[in-house]
């Protein structure tokens, strides 16, 4: 999908069902126009007497076709146009699902998932109600208005008596232009202030557990009280001035009638016009007055949506920051090692940096440990490698080629990343697992489980590998979860593991097992290791000391000990706490 073209693009494949609807439309008030034409010279047979018992069955069955012919024809033409606009809904949602999984991470740090989700419902709802409804009532009122007007013109009723009647309808033009961007703006904000809600809402059903456990559900409850307080006064801002609009027009409408009732009642009285053509006259007049309505609806509800149309075109305007080049390498990872040379790293220009002076060397086959304080940028450091954020050129390197000019899906799909708060989806933990590859064998995904140390904890649920997790389903412990994320980073047996504190939520014993396998099963397979914990990195061919974005000290564990620094610190504090735990202290 082009940015900036959501409309055109729909218009182009969909304009054939518009222009049959808009056909079907024609034919429907073609057959409407005959009702006053008919009932008028009923009115003139009957005032002259010259009605029979045959005519009058004559007209009612005429006025009947009339009827079902009109309605006939327009149900078919707004179920074209209703059915149209559902298509916009389902090929908008998915061009906007596709663009967002095209996005860098950088994207949703600053757009929350209630904010996108708002995209979703409000902004794409409120373009199709003007794209279906919207349309249909157009066209339906704008051919009943000629249709109307015509039939006026081409029966006995003199021009000015027409021109006095539908006089007042002339000022709607400059009613709309005054009020149509006052419209637009206030309704751009009542669709700000929905985003705002939705944002608000995920985040506080996110984080009920913690409100919960808090008991700070007053607090909750005034916050989220202020946003939709906000939607309430924007959206009263906005009635007020739709429905001042809504009621004027009819409202000119009514006037026409009083004038075509006034002015027409004289005429037929002093003979100059037929009875029957006045009650034609006024009920054409009459029969203005819906599609003048259904006018002032289509104008509100098209400066409405052009307010969501703006907003979802710039949505679609953004382009990822993380682009794959046009001339990309695939690169085996599998033999390549990693080289970090120089790199220094900020998430945006101005702040400050995360990374310094990084270099550093990963044999193909090798650990690397990577230890640190909170926040010292470990993490960073391996979203660089995955490129979910850019590095400078020539900073990172898979073999001889720049991670920048690698495709994205060679980079990732050889790379097996498992994250602290491994996520896992509301389905099967089989699906869980094997998420890479659905239709992995079951073999491989118990052996990943056993691997993992959770395939005890599974086999003990109730539908065992089958068994849903979150919404629906049940919900594991934090080193459970833990524990499937890690399987489901095994499973994939990529040529490079990186487990980003992935066994921060096991006990000692279980991170042993853990780490014991991973060693056995990837003996041949480079794998980095962030841990918190000594006892899972000092295996590590290599082991980094990270801190405040600097490596201050690197070897194996046995030359890090005999250093002084953070590293023998951090060690002899974890070895004076695990004996604490144990009760082997001697103090
Ligand atoms: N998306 C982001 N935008 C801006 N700053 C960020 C972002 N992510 C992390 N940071 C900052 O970068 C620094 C390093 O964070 P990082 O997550 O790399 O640390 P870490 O060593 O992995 O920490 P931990 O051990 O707690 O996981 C922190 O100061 C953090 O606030």
């Amino acid at each position: 999908m082009k940015p900036k073209r959501i409309l055109a693009d729909f218009f182009r494949k969909s304009w054939y069902v518009y222009l049959i609807s808009i056909f079907l439309h024609l034919i429907s008030n073609s057959i409407n126009v005959f009702f006053p034409k008919v009932l008028g010279q009923f009115t003139d047979k009957l005032q002259i007497g010259g009605l029979t018992r045959d005519l009058i069955v004559d007209y009612s069955l005429l006025l009947l076709v009339i009827g079902v012919g009109h309605v006939l024809f327009n149900g078919l033409a707004m179920y074209l146009i209703m059915y149209v606009g559902r298509r916009f809904e389902f090929f908008v949602r998915r061009g906007l699902f596709k663009h967002f999984t095209e996005m860098s991470e950088r994207f949703y740090s600053r757009n929350g998932v209630g904010k996108l989700l708002s995209y979703f419902m409000n902004d794409v709802t409120a373009v199709r109600e003007s794209i279906s409804m919207g349309i249909n009532q157009a066209a339906n009122a704008t051919m009943l208005l000629v249709a109307a007007v015509t039939m006026m013109l081409l029966i006995d009723i003199p021009y000015y008596l027409i021109l006095a009647s539908v006089f007042p309808l002339l000022l709607i033009p400059v009613i709309v232009v005054y009020l149509g961007p006052i419209i637009r703006r206030r309704s751009l904000k009542v669709q700000e202030a929905l985003g705002t809600m939705t944002e608000t809402a995920e985040e506080q059903f996110g984080g009920i557990r913690v409100t919960k456990k808090f008991a700070v559900e007053p607090i909750m409850n005034e916050r989220f009280g202020k946003t939709v307080e906000q939607i309430r006064h924007h959206q009263l801002r906005l009635v007020r001035v739709s429905s001042f609009f809504q009621a004027l027009i009819p409202f000119l409408g009514a006037i026409a009638l009083v004038v075509a009732l006034a002015f027409g009642g004289y005429l037929t009285i002093s003979k100059q016009i037929t009875l029957g053509n006045f009650v034609a006259l006024t009920l054409y007049i009459r029969m203005l007055m819906n599609p003048l309505q259904q006018i002032g609806n289509v104008i509100n509800s098209i400066q409405r949506s052009r307010a969501s149309l703006e907003r979802l075109n710039e949505l679609l305007s953004q382009k990822s920051d993380i682009m794959e080049l046009e001339n990309a390498k695939a690169v085996d990872l599998s033999d390549a090692g990693i080289r970090i040379q120089n790199l220094s790293f900020s998430y945006e220009k101005t702040s400050n940096k995360v990374l310094r002076d990084i270099n550093l060397n990963i044999r193909p086959g090798s650990t690397l440990g990577i230890i640190g304080r909170t926040g010292s940028g470990k993490t960073t450091l391996m979203k660089l490698l995955l490129r979910t954020y850019d590095p400078p050129p020539g900073t990172v390197w898979f073999g001889n080629t720049d991670v920048r000019e690698m495709t994205l899906e060679s980079l990732r799909s050889q790379i097996a990343y498992v994250p602290q708060d491994g996520f896992l989806f509301s389905t099967t933990i089989r699906e869980n697992i094997a998420f890479y590859e659905r239709d992995t064998e079951m073999e491989y995904v118990e052996a990943a489980a056993r691997h993992a140390q959770i395939y005890d904890n599974i086999v003990d649920l109730p539908n065992q590998f089958e068994t849903r997790l979150g919404e629906r389903g049940l919900t594991l412990s934090g080193g459970q979860r833990q524990r499937t994320s890690l399987a489901r980073g095994l499973i994939k047996n990529a040529p490079v593991m990186i487990l980003d504190d992935s066994v921060s939520a096991v006990d000692a014993v279980t991170e042993k097992d853990i780490i014991e396998s991973i060693q056995k099963e990837r003996s041949d397979k480079t794998t980095i290791i962030i841990a918190h914990r000594i006892s899972a990195i000092k295996h590590a061919d290599e082991i980094i000391v990270l801190d405040d974005g600097v490596i201050v000290q690197r070897g194996t564990h046995m030359e890090l000990l005999a250093m002084q620094g953070l590293y023998a610190t951090l060690h002899a504090i974890q070895e004076e706490g695990s004996q604490h735990a144990t009760g082997t202290s001697h103090s």
